[in-house]
């Protein structure tokens, strides 16, 4: 008998999340602590439940602009060094608790550099929290930095560096993140090209907050190797009849980052039955479920799962494919994903479906 998909379980099942904003994730007694001690001003409450609704609430607005704004209270309070080893350690922590295995986790350094840090000593400090966060949850978890470029900032390159200058110490990929209509992703293409010449590894978010033009400037200009939510792909694809872009995300097996509830907040889809992930997995799209924010969202992979299940019917093989989708498209070596995949997912999907 296979165990009831019921919310324990579903924590038990061994999860990689591909799509994960270290801003987007404090516990909120964190963000209240640190509001506290560095004297950043103007959190709406300092109740911790409280202040947990007020951050979903603000991200329910139907806009990604309105949904961005929320970070200025995280980005606020993760302004030095142990700000950020201490957030970074709480992440991993939080996500080895819910049963993730495996995680690549973005932040923007920019963000973090309004008193006076390097983007070096960003980076350095979130590097020791991850690590201090695997040790501290027994090695259940790993997890490999994406460092974002926010669209709208200019200096894209800058961040590239970072990623090419840290990638034998944990910094896995890098990404564009933030306000995707007005700001194309080739708006900087050497950044992604000199990427592509130091065999780097990208994701982009699109296809989120604009439509398939914004995803194929993403795959054709850049060489986006996953897409950040990439929902409206289903916009080029009519009564199942698969446009030349989508067949060509869904046949280069290019990664789908979708965060349902993130998606339905930003207005990315109008609601939950609308949402296309069945129907691109039907189509064989490599589909993967994720969290985005696990803060403005008021998530966690295993509620996300839940949520899919209860609105699609998804059963453990549904949910075991995901997983092992998401495992292969990890900015990891192949060695490293087959084990993960051999080794802690394949045995831990046999025991939920036995
Ligand atoms: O879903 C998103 N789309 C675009 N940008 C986003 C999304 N979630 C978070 N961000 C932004 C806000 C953060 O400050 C930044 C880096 O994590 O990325
Ligand atoms: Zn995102």
């Amino acid at each position: 008998m296979p165990t009831p998909l019921s919310p324990e379980a579903l924590r038990r099942a061994p999860k990689v999340v591909l799509h994960d904003h270290l801003d987007g994730g404090l516990r909120p007694q964190t963000v209240i602590e640190l509001a506290e001690s560095s004297g950043h001003q103007g959190l709406p409450t300092t109740d911790p439940v409280e202040l947990g609704n007020w951050f979903r609430d603000n991200a329910n607005s139907g806009s990604l602009v309105r949904y961005l704004e929320g970070f200025a209270h995280t980005c606020g309070v993760m302004q030095d060094e142990a700000a950020l080893v201490r957030v970074a350690s709480e992440a991993a922590q939080d996500l080895a608790a819910d049963g993730v295995v495996y995680a690549e986790i973005r932040y923007a350094p920019e963000l973090f550099t309004e008193k006076g840090l390097s983007l070096e000593q960003a980076v350095e400090a979130v590097q020791e929290g991850f690590r201090q966060g695997e040790a501290a949850s027994g090695n259940r978890i790993k997890v490999g930095t994406l460092l974002c470029a926010m669209r709208q900032n200019d200096g894209w390159q800058r961040i590239a560096d970072l990623v090419v200058k840290y990638r034998d110490q944990g910094v896995v990929g890098f990404d564009i993140a933030g306000p995707e209509l007005g700001f194309p992703a080739d708006r900087e293409l050497p950044a992604f090209e000199y990427l592509r010449e130091q065999n780097a590894h990208f994701t982009i978010h699109a296809g989120e907050a604009d439509g398939p033009e914004s995803i194929w400037r993403a795959v054709q200009h850049c060489g986006a190797e996953r897409l950040g939510h990439g929902v409206r792909i289903a916009e080029d694809i009519k009564d199942d009849q698969v446009g030349h872009l989508a067949a060509y995300v869904r046949d280069r097996r290019i990664a789908l980052e979708m965060c349902p509830t993130s998606n339905i907040q930003t207005g990315a889809v109008a609601s939950l039955a609308e949402h296309p992930i069945k129907r691109l997995a039907d189509l064989g799209f490599r589909v993967t479920v994720n969290t985005d924010n696990r803060l403005m969202s008021d998530c966690s992979m295993s509620g996300e799962f839940g949520v899919v299940v209860d609105q699609f019917g998804f059963g453990w093989d549904d949910l075991h494919r995901f997983t092992v989708d998401a495992a292969d498209a990890l900015f990891l070596p192949l060695d490293e994903r087959k084990a993960l995949i051999e080794n802690v997912i394949n045995p831990g999907y046999a025991d939920l479906k036995a």
